[in-house]
């Protein structure tokens, strides 16, 4: 599934020019559309739920739960899907908690991640195939073994400030440059 064209990247991009290299602008303001994916943090108010990814993209690292977004799905429903699939758990009060889209000098395609968070849900969080879960106190979430850019925006995600991210990776893994806007970013409606 691809995602929209979102205005914001293109308002981001131009306000943190001198940190954005010429070809992800080109890549963003081109014809290739994002692919969609989703994330969803449970937090407790005190505490999050990840889970540490047991095969595939991401392998060994620690994440919220979320995947592709399916032809048919809105974007809230692939996250709803996506928490039950990997964590066995239904989320009653799943907000937006900000967006990030991810460039690749390997990967001609940026990712369009969209965040998700709730503090209440139904079930029980159950290891499954692809995730084992595991609650982490604010203070202790594992930077070290998650990916590079969450150690940016989980201060806003923690403190429930909307958050826009644009991010740069080398060789698929290694952050190299970002941009980060928080609070007052205007989201279109269509990206809900
Ligand atoms: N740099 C990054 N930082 C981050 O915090 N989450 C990331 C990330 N890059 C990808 N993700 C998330 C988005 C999504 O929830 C997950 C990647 O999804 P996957 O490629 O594993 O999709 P799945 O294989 O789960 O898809 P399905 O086959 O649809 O289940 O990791």
């Amino acid at each position: 599934m691809l995602g929209l064209r979102a205005p914001w990247v293109s308002s981001v991009l131009r306000r943190h020019a001198a940190v954005v290299p010429d070809f992800v602008r080109t890549t963003l303001e081109g014809p290739q559309p994002n692919k969609l994916l989703t994330l969803v943090i449970i937090n407790d108010g005190s505490r999050v739920l990840l889970g540490r990814k047991k095969r595939g993209f991401g392998e060994g690292y620690y994440n919220g739960f979320g995947g592709k977004v399916e032809a048919g799905e809105t974007v809230r429903q692939a996250a709803e899907r996506e928490l039950l699939e990997e964590a066995c758990i239904t989320a009653e009060d799943m907000t937006e908690a900000g967006v990030l889209v991810f460039t690749f000098d390997d990967n001609p395609q940026p990712w369009e991640v969209h965040v998700f968070s709730a503090s209440r849900f139904r079930g029980e969080p159950t290891e499954t195939d692809e995730m084992a879960p595991v609650w982490f106190n604010h203070m202790e979430v594992p930077f070290n073994q998650m990916w590079a850019d969450d150690v940016h925006w989980y201060p806003a995600f923690l403190q429930q400030k909307y958050f826009c991210g644009v991010f740069g990776f080398r060789e698929t893994t290694k952050l190299v440059w970002h941009t980060l806007e928080e609070g007052e970013v205007q989201v279109a409606p269509e990206m809900a």
